[in-house]
């Protein structure tokens, strides 16, 4: 691609600008690296390298608008302020962050003042149209440890629900506690950006000079923001890392706030040791919440058990299949809830019924403690308020424990009910800069400026019989125009009558006009009511919002209750649906399920046949052999997840199912080049493989898929080997080892740990017919060649392949030649001629029955059969030929 020609000038130098782009210049040089969109009357405009980057990532039309003094002309790239969200979220999306300029006067006199409203970054949104509904959007700070054994700090802010968390996360596990984090934006000084962004560039990495990442003033400013001594209670004292980055993220989350303040919890310090780690492969291979189809767009766990009523919802059950615990109590809390769902009556359609219109508590909360909550936003809220009400009264009745403190966080302070349903219009404005959001009834003042703005013809005429009434003058009218204004008008006969307070404004032919001080006055308010109103709704809104902003700690624990309620109906709910059952989770190590389902996998095929799985000392390891396309990743991958959805609280796709503790689950299935970091497959599936081996313990479950299939057939073997038995005797792990090496079978007799189960398939005479089950003992034979029949490769491909094995099976079992020359002379079949389209199977290989048929017809007399006896056997033979089976991948 051709480089883009510099157009950026020296903002340094102020002589080349004119003075109406010194404005921007001033934010340019304070925003360098951020696209700024600067507002000029009904667009945001870019300019100079911004226009052309807008361009090129969301299409705006590239111009020019006048010129430096120098004569160079500015290129510009605009956005129409009504589509400014709409852009926004494009920029956003593709990990962009956007500097905003907003106009502060009115245009007319002289410079515009203009002013940073919000910076907008993908970790720091708190809009509603802009972030993604069911995930949350999360800006993770990191701190480097000056010594390198230390740990790294991590501490990461979810602005839409205030929670804030900090680890201390050592270099082995830094990928692993990242995908676990998922954060929308990584905040690193600028001294290791670059080194990040090589090693992740999957993720969106922004920074700031180094000397933000200050554990010492992160200690004062953790201390000054949360108004405490010192910050024992939160065991970060003298974690340098973790103040450091703390520091940062706070600084960063004031300066893309400008002047708002977010609601933020108390910092808490979690624990790898908290959670069942899954470090980025696995969670890609499980497709927890990201399909690994090429699209992305194919089911996944989180997809299928999403059967939340509300985004929060979703969101929380999120959280929980991506970060499992291993606290027992948390998770079998949630399976408790579940079960009581589900063994009382009608109550699953009575919480989806309740929990179905409640509108988006948490992140409305998080934009009341900002001051940014859009009136319907706060008018859904009080809305929602007696449906929250009913739920609370229900919850705190229930025995379960989890219920009835999911019920007192939903007691909220009766002020805000009362608050919004006192200030707020019962159908409030979208925006309130277009009024009528605050009840009338709510302030006297604002009920008065109003009459003023919309009562105007009901006043003067008022003012018009208290005045006839007074002056006994019949034809005086009180009036008003837009060029004259506000007047009393008397016609010209009367004019000598009016009273002195009446002052001469204007004559006309047939009548005069006065104005009195009172209408003077009148007309005053009447003019300014309508700024005036507006400037005191304004005031009464941002009044409202702040007593809300109150309590923001209780609406969010409300959000909080309402989101983890949702989530367990929904689990509930998937659970009846597909007849899962609770897991019985043990301190006794091992996983033993009875009929175990893949519970993505049985919602899109109707016969799933359910397998068995017992992993438990004396048996670590299970080595499954059979046929590809035989189930074995299936098998793998269903166990890792009834694993998964066990220590997230869910029920589990099986007949029974006993879980021990689990520490960690890796994965190694399947693997493609990552081109990103120039890894080949083999490469990546070594190093996957190694970070297995250097961290599984025997409290893990290990899947490994084929390893060693990407090099030569001794080196992958040997290494399989070798893998396998340090897995058994080293780590102890529990494992699943898929492989296509039967040599590996032999492992069972030599080790004690090691078990061999199989899948089955069984060669019918129209091909190899998959069982899809489970049983001990090695495979008997491979299906490869059978397979890769079934799969189209031609037919003379395939007889060439059998005689290979033919002679590999015969080389092997002599002694002296165990190596055998796959390609050389003595192997080699001489070339087949290419088959023609049509080509009929040769007769060795052809059913007998076609082959009778064939012969049939083709020794048919048809010369001397009668037309009845032609047509008798035309249906004889159509009979034969329907009840010949075809091969299933035969072309029809
Ligand atoms: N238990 C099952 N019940 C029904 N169908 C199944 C079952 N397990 C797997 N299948 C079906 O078989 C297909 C192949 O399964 P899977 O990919 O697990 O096989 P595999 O043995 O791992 O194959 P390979 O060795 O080629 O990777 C799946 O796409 C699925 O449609």
């Amino acid at each position: 691609m051709a480089e883009e020609a510099p157009v950026q000038p020296d903002f340094s130098n102020p002589e080349l600008f004119t003075p109406s782009m010194r404005q921007f210049v001033e934010v340019k040089n304070r925003y360098p690296k951020t696209l700024v969109l600067f507002r000029m009357g009904d667009f945001y405009e870019t300019f100079f390298d911004d226009a052309v980057r807008a361009n090129r990532l969301i299409g705006i039309t590239l111009t020019k608008r006048g010129k430096l003094t120098d004569g160079t002309p500015i290129p510009m790239a605009g956005i129409p302020f009504v589509s400014l969200d709409t852009y926004i979220a494009k920029l956003v999306k593709l990990g962009e962050s956007v500097v905003i300029v907003e106009q502060m006067g009115t245009p007319g006199k002289g410079m515009i003042e203009r002013k940073v409203s919000r910076i907008v970054t993908p970790g720091t949104l708190t809009e509603t149209t802009l972030l993604p509904e069911k995930s949350d959007s999360t800006l993770l700070a990191i701190d480097w440890p000056r010594k390198k054994s230390a740990p790294y700090g991590f501490v990461w802010l979810t602005l839409s629900n205030g929670d804030f968390r900090a680890e201390e996360v050592s270099a082995e596990a830094f990928a692993s506690v990242i995908s676990r984090i998922h954060p929308s934006e990584v905040l690193v000084a600028e001294s290791r950006r670059q080194a990040l962004r090589e090693a992740h560039p999957e993720l969106v990495v922004s920074s700031l000079p180094n000397w933000h990442f200050d554990g010492r003033r992160g200690q004062e400013m953790l201390c000054s923001t949360f108004g405490l001594a010192n910050l024992d209670a939160w065991g970060v004292s003298g974690k340098t890392t973790i103040l450091a980055a703390a520091n940062a993220l706070l600084d960063y989350t004031a300066e893309t706030q400008v002047d708002l303040m977010p609601f933020i919890e108390p910092l808490k310090l979690v624990k790898e040791s908290e959670f069942v780690v899954l470090d980025p492969s696995t969670r890609r291979n499980l497709e927890i919440d990201q399909s690994l189809s090429p699209l992305g767009d194919g089911p996944t766990l989180f997809s299928v058990l999403d059967h939340c009523a509300t985004a929060m919802g979703s969101r929380e059950l999120r959280r929980w299949l991506n970060q499992p615990v291993r606290d027992r109590q948390t998770a079998q809390i949630r399976q408790e809830a579940i079960e009581s769902i589900l063994s009382t009556g009608s109550l699953l359609e009575n919480l989806r019924t309740g929990l179905n219109t409640l509108p988006d508590v948490e992140r409305i909360s998080s934009r009341i403690a900002l001051g940014t909550v859009r009136p319907r936003e706060l008018a859904s809220l009080r809305d929602a308020l007696p449906r929250i009400q009913s739920l609370e009264k229900w919850l705190s009745a229930q025995p379960l424990r989890f219920f009835a403190a999911l019920g007192e966080s939903l007691r909220l302070p009766a002020m805000i009910e009362e608050l919004l349903a006192k200030a707020l219009l019962p159908e409030p404005a979208v925006l309130l800069r277009d009024g009528d959001v605050i009840a009338s009834s709510y302030s006297p003042e604002l009920a008065e400026l109003r009459h003023f703005r919309d009562d105007t013809s009901r006043i003067l005429l008022e003012m018009e019989e208290r005045e006839r009434a007074a002056t006994k003058l019949q034809t005086l009218r009180v009036q008003y125009n837009k060029v004259s204004g506000f007047y009393i008008e008397v016609s010209k006969t009367a004019a000598d009558r009016v009273p002195v307070r009446y002052q001469r404004k204007q004559t006309l032919k047939n009548s005069e006009r006065f104005i009195t001080p009172e209408l003077k006055e009148l007309e005053d308010r009447i003019l300014s009511a309508r700024e005036r109103a507006q400037t005191l709704e304004k005031a009464l809104y941002d009044e409202l919002v702040a007593k809300l902003g109150e309590r923001a700690a209780e609406l969010l624990a409300a959000a909080k209750a309402i989101a983890e309620l949702d989530a367990v109906t929904g689990l509930a709910e998937h659970a009846e649906a597909h007849r899962w059952v609770r897991p019985v989770l043990t301190d006794h190590p091992g996983i033993r399920i009875e009929k175990g389902r893949h519970p993505v996998v049985e919602t899109t095929l109707e016969n799933f046949v359910p397998n068995s799985c017992r992993l438990e000392d004396g048996r670590r390891m299970l080595i499954i052999t059979g046929p590809n396309m035989g189930g074995k990743s299936t098998y793998m991958r269903s166990v890792a997840l009834i694993v998964l959805l066990a220590w997230a609280g869910s029920f589990v796709p099986a007949e029974t199912a006993e879980i021990g503790p689990v520490d960690r689950i890796h994965t190694r299935i399947g693997a493609s080049d990552d081109l990103a970091r120039g890894r080949s497959t083999f490469m990546v599936e070594m190093t996957e493989a190694a970070a297995i081996l250097s961290q599984a313990t025997d409290k893990s479950l290990v899947l490994m898929d084929e390893i060693g299939r990407g090099t030569s057939t001794f080196d992958g073997l040997s290494l399989a080997a070798a893998i396998a038995q340090e897995l058994v005797q080293k780590t102890r792990s529990f494992t699943l080892f898929a492989t296509h090496y039967f040599e590996l079978t032999t492992l069972a007799q030599e080790l004690r740990e090691v078990a061999n189960v199989h899948v089955s398939a069984s060669q019918t005479r129209s091909g190899i017919v998959f069982m899809h089950e489970i049983s001990e003992g090695a495979a008997s034979k491979s299906y490869g060649i059978a397979v890769a029949q079934l799969a189209g490769i031609p037919a003379h491909v395939v007889r060439r392949a059998k005689s290979f094995l033919a002679k590999l099976e015969e080389r092997a079992n002599t002694v002296d030649s165990p190596l055998p020359n796959l390609f050389g002379e003595s192997l080699l079949m001489p070339p087949e001629p290419e088959e023609e389209a049509g080509e009929q199977p040769s007769e060795a290989e052809a059913d007998p029955a076609m082959l009778a048929l064939i012969e049939r017809i083709g020794s048919a007399d048809i010369d001397s059969l009668t037309p009845r006896d032609a047509l008798r056997l035309l249906y004889e033979l159509q009979n034969e030929a329907r009840a010949i089976e075809m091969p299933a991948a035969a072309p029809l």
